[in-house]
């Protein structure tokens, strides 16, 4: 499973029957409703990985990237687009990137 998959999956349950998907069902609460689930499960994380607990935190980051590909797609934001700014970012340290924003 790679999250090209998984995004690929996401899009496809967009106006699918949220009887039938619990993609569908999120989906069709908005933008606004998958960002509120991206926070709630990214802050499980954070308490996991405060805690120390590796499984727990497996488990929860799988979560988080569920969420984080769900409130993109509610977005209209492609995983293509996220991952061209990654790429534009290669090569260039984080404090150059800092120092450029200053
Ligand atoms: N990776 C996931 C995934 N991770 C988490 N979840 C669901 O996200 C939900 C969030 O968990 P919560 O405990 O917060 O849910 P909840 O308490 O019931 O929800 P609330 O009452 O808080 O709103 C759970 O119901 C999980 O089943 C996922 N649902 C789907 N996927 C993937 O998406 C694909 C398509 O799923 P469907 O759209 O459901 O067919 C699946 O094959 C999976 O690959």
């Amino acid at each position: 499973m790679t999250l090209n998959d998984l995004f690929a999956t996401i899009q496809s349950r967009k106006g699918a029957d949220p009887d039938t998907s619990w993609t569908a069902k999120l989906l069709a609460k908005g933008p606004a409703k998958c960002a509120e689930k991206f926070g709630e499960e990214a802050i499980e994380a954070i308490i996991e990985a405060a805690r120390g607990d590796k499984q727990a935190l497996t488990s929860e980051a799988a979560d988080v990237l569920y969420h984080l590909l769900v409130m993109l797609a509610a977005s209209d934001v492609t995983l293509d687009e996220v991952l061209t700014e990654l790429g534009n970012r290669q090569g260039t340290s984080g404090l150059a990137e800092k120092a450029a924003r200053q």
